[in-house]
């Protein structure tokens, strides 16, 4: 997952693979509750690991059930008729299948709990159910704004299981004689909370409810009702107004049950393959391959493959996938406008939002009021995105219209503002394929966690751009000057990848000095045939070769001296050319070195090179070599700096020099955050212009010379 404050994406040109996308984040949470409501062990494979599904289980757990995680799988064992363990104050973050039918489920169950969420559940409504559950006679009570959590539910008016007969003393039984009648017309969640809770008080009667107003949201219930099912309890429905939960209904567990590939994330990739041009994948594939869903989901938002067909892609699809591709041009792509009416798939309806960007004329989604309560105000936000981006848009209580840039010099480069909802940075990641070849800034990317942590890294693995477009930043620089640090904290801060050039030496030194290799031109040739075929990976902070951590080792100052040698040979520079091109990735790479940009990426988009006096450098190398335990002296420290400056600046292959439009940084009077910081803002000021970057440092920066 990508915990940066935001991310950058390029112009991406095309995307072709397979994904395999995590669970479904409706089917998780319910067969959660279902289980926890049964008797015995449910085994739940593919269970969503989200945001979501962690406070449902943390919550579950709580409450008393046992929860064993074993991988992808969770063992639960549900309450069969015991007692909630009471008191708790459950935390259910953001989500919403989790609160609302929480509420439902512990009212019914009994026992004191408090239920709260992060700020904006606070804004979230839940009044609807509340009424429906106080009619019922279950003691409910808002702790902060009335119709919105967080609440205390302060006992059950009915037993917790059909043959457990003790009822709270002095508490009045369920008013079960009446319909139970709940608004449809906010969320669906309310109703879906009822019909999985109720069955708790089935047992010797039928109970019927009735849903007041227009039911949104519709195939939401469709899953409730299917996934009741596989725990054996029957619903007979009329229409969307009439729901009888059968007498004598009884939670049993199905045993084991597998969690489909969530059908709203399957959206992005869905819109991916009709926006992208498909060039080939792995083995020539063309197009977009989503495993572990297919055109029978239970899920309602496999409907928006409908919708994705009327604005021009080719779906295909069998029992466990979907494979997109775009239109042919002129039939399916650009692709066309939509005039939809969105209430039965109000989440991926947000994809289509960015997908109107690449519409030829204006889109129209109606029917989505209930986007206004939702993570964000979605219709709020979608309108001021794809505004950012250089669309019109025209937004009401309940509809959105968009009509994309007029021309390709009309898309801007934006940072999108995503308010902490998944939906919004997951769809306008798809704003990145504009044909204008402009970078997107998504903000605050981890808020995909809720269903999808893996979101951005799903999208790299089939998103393409040629090498030579995937966005470098050089540091190049004398030893000490402080580029390793730089470029570290530039790669973590950006999520980039990060390239240790000077590591890849010091490894091959080593490796050359355990094999028992001199390092000298006599050798060259046999170094070069090892350096061919490092297993190098840099992880977090470690510097890996193969299942060997050589962090440490590789930073004597012996290995140091033998890596300037060995760099000076050039048939080794050149086996490891190749190495070196193949870390840049997407979504972009620092490379860090002395010739990063003079000659491995002589047209990365920003170069720096970085130095500071002998002194700075002797002091700092020092310092961190006392702390890391080895002995050391300044005098000696500047004499070998001195030393290795000359050999690498006067080397034969690739010496050491800044390249002709790098740009020259002295750091020796800046602190560490003081130079990441200027270099963030030159980098921001290449990809989204001065206007938006942060004011340079005066003074810090010379002209190359
Ligand atoms: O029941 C569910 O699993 C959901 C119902 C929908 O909410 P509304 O009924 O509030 O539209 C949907 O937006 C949400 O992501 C999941
Ligand atoms: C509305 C959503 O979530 P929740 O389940 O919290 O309602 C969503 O995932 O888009």
């Amino acid at each position: 997952m990508y915990s940066t404050a935001f991310i950058d994406l390029p112009a991406l040109d095309a995307a072709a693979g397979e994904v395999r996308l995590p669970g479904s984040k409706s089917i998780s949470n319910r067969v959660l509750l279902l289980a926890a409501l049964s008797n015995g062990t449910t085994t739940v494979h593919q269970l969503l690991a989200s945001d979501d599904t962690r406070v449902m289980l943390d919550a579950l757990r709580q409450i008393g059930c046992a929860v064993d995680e074993a991988g992808s799988s969770v063992h639960i064992t549900g309450l069969g008729g015991r007692a909630p363990r009471a008191p708790a104050k459950l935390f259910l973050g953001n989500a919403g299948t989790a609160m609302r039918p929480l509420t439902a489920a512990l009212a019914l169950l009994g026992g004191e709990f408090e239920l709260s969420g992060v700020a904006r559940m606070h804004q979230r409504p839940i009044g609807d159910l509340v009424d429906a559950l106080r009619q019922l006679g279950c003691r409910i009570d808002y702790l902060g704004n009335d119709g919105y959590p967080p609440l205390r539910i302060a006992h059950a008016a009915c037993a917790p299981a059909p043959d457990v007969p003790a009822l709270v003393p002095g508490v009045p039984p369920l008013a079960l004689a009446e319909p139970i009648r709940v608004r449809g017309d906010v969320s669906s969640q309310f109703l879906t909370a009822l019909l999985m809770a109720l069955p708790l008080a089935a047992g010797r009667q039928s109970i019927v409810i009735e849903v007041l107003g227009e039911l949104i949201s519709k195939p939401y219930i469709a899953i409730t009702l299917e996934l009741l099912a596989r725990f054996g309890i029957v619903v007979e429905r009329q229409g969307w107004q009439r729901f009888t939960i059968a007498a004598g209904s009884r939670y049993q567990s199905p045993g084991s049950i597998h969690v489909e590939a969530d059908a709203s994330s399957a959206s992005y990739f869905i819109a991916l393959g009709a926006i992208a041009s498909g060039a080939g994948g792995p083995n020539g594939a063309q197009g977009i391959r989503i495993a572990g869903l297919g055109l029978d989901s239970i899920q309602g938002d496999i409907r928006f493959v409908e919708a994705a067909r009327a604005m021009g892609a080719v779906v295909t699809g069998g029992p466990h996938w979907l494979h997109v591709q775009r239109g042919a041009p002129g039939q399916g792509w650009p692709l066309k406008a939509i005039d939809i009416d969105c209430n039965h798939i109000p989440d991926a309806a947000m994809t289509l939002a960015v997908m109107a960007l690449y519409a030829q004329g204006s889109s129209r989604l109606r029917n989505i009021a209930s986007w206004r309560v939702k993570e964000t105000d979605r219709i709020a936000a979608m309108a001021a995105g794809l505004r950012q981006l250089g669309a019109s848009v025209e937004e009401g209580a309940d509809f959105i219209r968009i009509t994309p840039p007029p021309r390709t010099e009309d898309w801007k480069a934006a940072s999108i503002d995503t308010h902490d909802d998944h939906r919004v940075a997951m769809c306008f990641a798809l704003a990145a394929f504009n044909p204008a070849g402009l970078p997107i800034r998504i903000q605050d990317p981890k808020c995909v966690a809720k269903t999808f942590p893996d979101y951005f890294e799903a999208l790299f693995s089939v998103a393409q751009l040629a090498a030579e477009r995937i966005p470098v930043i050089c540091i190049d620089g004398p030893t000490a000057s402080g580029k390793g640090t730089l470029a570290a904290a530039l790669a973590r801060q950006l999520g980039y990848r990060f390239l240790d050039s000077g590591a890849l030496y010091r490894i091959t030194a080593l490796v050359a000095l355990r094999s028992g290799l001199r390092i000298d031109a006599g050798h060259e040739e046999r170094i070069a045939a090892l350096a061919r075929t490092l297993p190098v990976r840099f992880e977090s902070d470690r510097v890996l070769l193969g299942s060997d951590d050589l962090t440490e080792a590789i930073r004597s100052e012996e290995v140091g001296m033998n890596a300037s040698r060995v760099s000076a040979l050039p048939a080794v520079r050149a086996a490891l050319v190749a190495l070196q091109h193949s870390f840049r990735r997407l979504p972009g790479l620092v490379a860090d070195g002395r010739d990063m940009g003079t000659v491995i990426f002589p047209a990365a988009a920003l170069k720096v090179y970085l130095t500071a006096s002998l002194a700075c450098r002797a002091e700092r190398r020092y310092k961190q070599l006392i702390s890391k335990g080895f002995s050391a002296n300044i005098a000696d420290l500047c004499a070998d700096l001195q030393e290795r400056d000359a050999r690498d600046g006067t080397r034969s292959v690739a010496p050491l020099k800044p390249a002709q439009d790098a740009l020259l940084l002295d750091n020796s009077c800046q602190t560490m955050d003081q130079t990441v910081a200027l270099v963030l803002a030159w980098w921001q000021e290449k990809q989204f212009g001065a206007v938006s970057a942060p004011g340079r440092q005066p003074g810090a920066v010379t002209a190359p010379g």
